[in-house]
């Protein structure tokens, strides 16, 4: 559950004569897959990410989740971006289930696994607490935990610790490498930063300038479970050596 086929994937914004942000992009994520999407700015990274929730529509290609075509947005891909986007007047506990309620699931279903989700972020003291009283790597942990409890089959993250200070985000790199260790959900996530892409993921696919195309698709052998330590290890070096040449070859012309 949670494979992903973008086929011969194109997007223009504004029509044909409008910005083209994708050409023919082909990526396979198979199930249980942690896929990180790096790139120059503006290359089309959200975009890739977007057409997949179902937040925009396609112009060209196809994509398969599950080998069924995505059409609209749906829980079964759930979505962390930037901002965890809160409703400020909810408590910790009533934004994360808030989802599963909305669905109209019953209470006994969603309520365990909250509490489940909460306990993996680390939350469960903070349960009645209100998005203004947390800090904002706190506040992203309610985000992936309000993203899991919907039980998705992959979670599509937008450089979702890109707003956090250097501290909190190896933290929340590694609250996320536990959290995906136990649950094995898909993982498409878009990043500037190589460290944490070849931290985080299985493969780590280089986007090339508008047009964005996966220009390369490097697999990460370092070994799991890993920890954020591990970047000092000379094998991740020669990944972070091997990847910035790739990302220097693929810089739009000045
Ligand atoms: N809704 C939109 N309407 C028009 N153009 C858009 C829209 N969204 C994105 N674009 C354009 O499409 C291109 C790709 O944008 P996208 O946000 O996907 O890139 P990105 O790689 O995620 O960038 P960044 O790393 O800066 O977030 C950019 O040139 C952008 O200006």
């Amino acid at each position: 559950m949670g494979a992903i086929s973008f086929q011969a994937v194109g997007k223009t914004y504004g029509g044909k004569a409008g910005v083209q942000a994708l050409a023919d992009v082909d990526l396979q994520i198979g199930e249980g897959e942690f896929v990180a999407l790096l790139g120059p700015s503006g290359c089309g990274k959200s975009t890739l990410l977007n057409l997949l929730a179902g937040f925009e529509g396609l112009t060209d290609g196809a994509i398969l989740f599950d080998g069924a075509g995505v059409a609209r947005p749906g829980p079964d891909r759930a979505v962390v971006f930037q901002e965890a986007s809160l409703l400020p007047w909810l408590t910790v506990w009533d934004n994360v289930t808030f989802g599963p309620k909305v669905q109209g699931l019953s209470r006994a279903d969603y309520e365990p696994r909250a509490a489940e989700m909460l306990r993996l972020v680390g939350l469960e003291s903070f349960r009645d607490a209100l998005p203004a009283q947390l800090s904002g790597g706190m506040r992203q942990r309610v985000g992936i935990a309000r993203a899991l409890v919907m039980n998705p089959r992959a979670l599509l993250m937008d450089e979702p610790f890109g707003a956090l200070d250097a501290q909190t985000r190896l933290t929340m790199q590694q609250l996320l490498l536990d959290v995906w260790q136990r649950l094995k959900t898909t993982v498409l996530f878009v990043t500037h930063d190589i460290d944490e892409a070849i931290l985080l993921a299985d493969r780590v696919c280089v986007m090339s300038a508008r047009p964005g195309r996966i220009a390369r698709d490097i697999p990460i052998a370092l070994r799991r479970p890993r920890s954020v330590d591990d970047v000092t290890s000379p094998e991740f070096i020669a990944y972070k050596a091997a990847i910035m040449a790739d990302m220097r070859g693929h810089q739009a012309p000045h």
